[in-house]
């Protein structure tokens, strides 16, 4: 049977235009789909455009051409609900955690009784149960990472994008998250595009990988992670599999770099 298209890029082109009026062409002609229930996991060198990618798939910057489709349809953020996680720390500093988490209900004009409840269970799940009252600066990092992760989860979201979530976390806190990331995944099966630019992560959490082109980027190559799940975090990077994979793609990528330097040193 053919897996459901939740995610479909058609044909999509898009040119940034700096104050000095010197174009800048980002992405070259994506054509993408993303299967319901998908972890997809896009990765490529520093400056290909994967993050403008993923805000144009996230409805936050208009594409210059092209098409983003959910379940088929145009997407627009009333008939869509989507997640979406950066790198940065998006928690507002003078709301409570809880009221943090439960923002999004908040929005959706969910009352207060039952968005609590929605986000102290989430948080009673992520291990922040005690957490409820205390404020932003009071939490660790991973702590403040776990509350921007279960905030995005609070409404159920058909789509959630993230980029580089983990990016400035040390390594033990970041494999920490990643577990849980997998479970959440594991349980819920919500679609999910993961920018990273580590490779390791991508094979850890991803049902497929897409690696990007250098400017103007267009999809160099696709890997299907064949590793079984439930995935064990530090077992994985064992795996021949995982072994083999980081060697092709680390290889495919350092390709693509020599490339933009070699065309860069022809421009200079
Ligand atoms: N607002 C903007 N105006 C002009 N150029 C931009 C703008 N945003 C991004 N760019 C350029 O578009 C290209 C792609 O940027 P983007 O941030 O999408 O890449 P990336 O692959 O996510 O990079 P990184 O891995 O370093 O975060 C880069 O050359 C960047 O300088």
């Amino acid at each position: 049977m053919e897996n459901k298209k939740k995610l479909q890029i058609n044909n999509l082109i898009h040119n940034y235009e700096s104050k000095d009026g010197e174009i800048v062409h980002a992405l070259n002609n994506i054509n993408l789909s993303v299967n319901d229930g998908e972890f997809l996991a896009i990765v490529g060198s520093s400056g290909c455009g994967k993050s403008t990618l993923l805000n144009i798939m996230a409805g936050m910057i208009k594409p210059t051409k092209g098409e983003i489709l959910i379940d088929g349809e145009t997407f627009t953020f009333n008939k869509h609900k989507i997640g979406y996680i950066s790198q940065s720390d998006t928690l507002l500093p003078w709301r409570k955690i809880i009221d943090n988490v439960a923002i999004g209900l908040e929005i959706e004009g969910v009352n207060k009784k039952e968005r609590h409840e929605i986000a102290r269970e989430l948080m009673e799940s992520s291990g922040l149960s005690g957490f409820e009252d205390k404020y932003p600066y009071e939490l660790s990092g991973g702590m403040r990472k776990r509350a921007i992760i279960i905030r995005a989860l609070a409404t159920d979201p058909e789509i959630i994008f993230m980029d580089e979530p983990f990016g400035p976390l040390d390594v033990f806190t970041k494999e920490l998250l990643q577990d849980e990331i997998l479970k959440i995944w594991e349980k819920r099966k919500n679609t999910i595009v993961y920018i990273t630019h580590d490779i390791g992560e991508a094979i850890t959490l991803a049902d497929r990988i897409i690696l990007m082109s250098y400017r103007p980027s267009n999809i160099k190559s696709k890997y299907i992670v064949e590793i079984p799940r439930p995935r064990d975090i530090k077992e994985i990077k064992h795996n021949y599999r995982f072994i083999e994979l980081e060697k092709d793609i680390w290889e495919d990528i350092k390709n693509e770099v020599l490339k933009a330097k070699e065309e860069e040193m022809i421009s200079i």
